[in-house]
């Protein structure tokens, strides 16, 4: 199964309404990119999601596992080795000792971090980080993994690498991934949809089937990447028009 949200709406006492009846289905297995400005509320959606928050309306309809997160930043615990940063979420997730250091070579393997089990966070590099980060969520074994901007902090070129990296995990362990993102780019370079959202409150603006095809064609990549900033672009603009009245 996968997440359906229903009529879904939020508010923040003060704030005021930040998702306004918000519906979608997102099926078992799909890889989908939540793009939208800046503080159009995708985190309180991943929040929602993760069972973080309650809608103030609607309801939503989330895998009984819940969902394991990921964040812009690694939050790894800076005393521990990565092998013992994604053993401790084998710990919480209720893993035998006996079996723990055997899945924990297995995930880090497969963020191509074999090498890097005695290193700590210090030693590593972002993008090192956050491979460790991923594994560490890998190991709560959720079906839905929900990433808040996760390589937003990254350079381009280790971004790249990880988009990779992060498709081909997809294809191998059939997640549900809803990953959320302000780079038009990243969106259609990894996800099978993209909901893009609108601003104060959120909506969604515009659904987009990504096909391998157009993946693989860097002219329809392109206009489709012109396309979506234009939208968004336009919804900021209208936001800041807001804001100053
Ligand atoms: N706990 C909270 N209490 C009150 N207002 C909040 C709270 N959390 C977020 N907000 C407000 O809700 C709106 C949406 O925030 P949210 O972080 O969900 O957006 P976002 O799209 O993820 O932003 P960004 O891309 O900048 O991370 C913003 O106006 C923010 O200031």
């Amino acid at each position: 199964m996968g997440v359906q949200l229903n009529e879904v709406s939020l508010s923040y006492p003060g704030t005021g309404l930040v998702i306004d009846r918000l519906s979608a289905r997102i099926e078992d297995g799909e890889f989908i990119a939540v793009l939208g400005a800046s503080g159009c509320g995708k985190s309180s959606l991943l929040n929602l999601i993760a069972g973080l928050l309650a809608p103030t309306e609607g309801w939503l309809d989330v895998p009984d596992d819940g969902a394991a997160f990921m964040f812009q930043d690694s939050n790894l615990l800076p005393w521990l080795s990565a092998g013992r940063n994604v053993e401790l979420a084998l710990k919480l997730a209720g893993h035998p000792k006996d079996t723990r250091q055997a899945r924990v070579d297995q995930l880090l393997e497969l963020v191509q971090l074999g090498h890097a089990v005695h290193k700590k966070p210090h030693e590593l590099s972002g993008g090192m980080r956050q491979r460790v980060a991923l594994a560490r969520a890998l190991a709560q074994d959720r079906q839905v993994l929900l990433m808040d901007e996760p390589f937003a902090a990254l350079d381009a070129i280790t971004r790249d690498l990880l988009h990779e990296e992060l498709r081909s995990l997809w294809e191998q362990t059939g997640k549900t991934i809803i990953f959320v993102t302000h780079n038009v780019r990243e969106a259609i370079r990894l996800s099978g949809r993209i909901l893009v959202l609108s601003s104060h409150p959120g909506r969604i603006l515009e659904t987009r089937r990504i096909t391998e095809d157009l993946r693989r064609n860097p002219a329809q990549s392109a206009a489709l990447a012109d396309e979506l900033t234009t939208i968004l672009r336009k919804e900021q603009r209208k936001h800041e028009r807001t804001d100053a009245n």
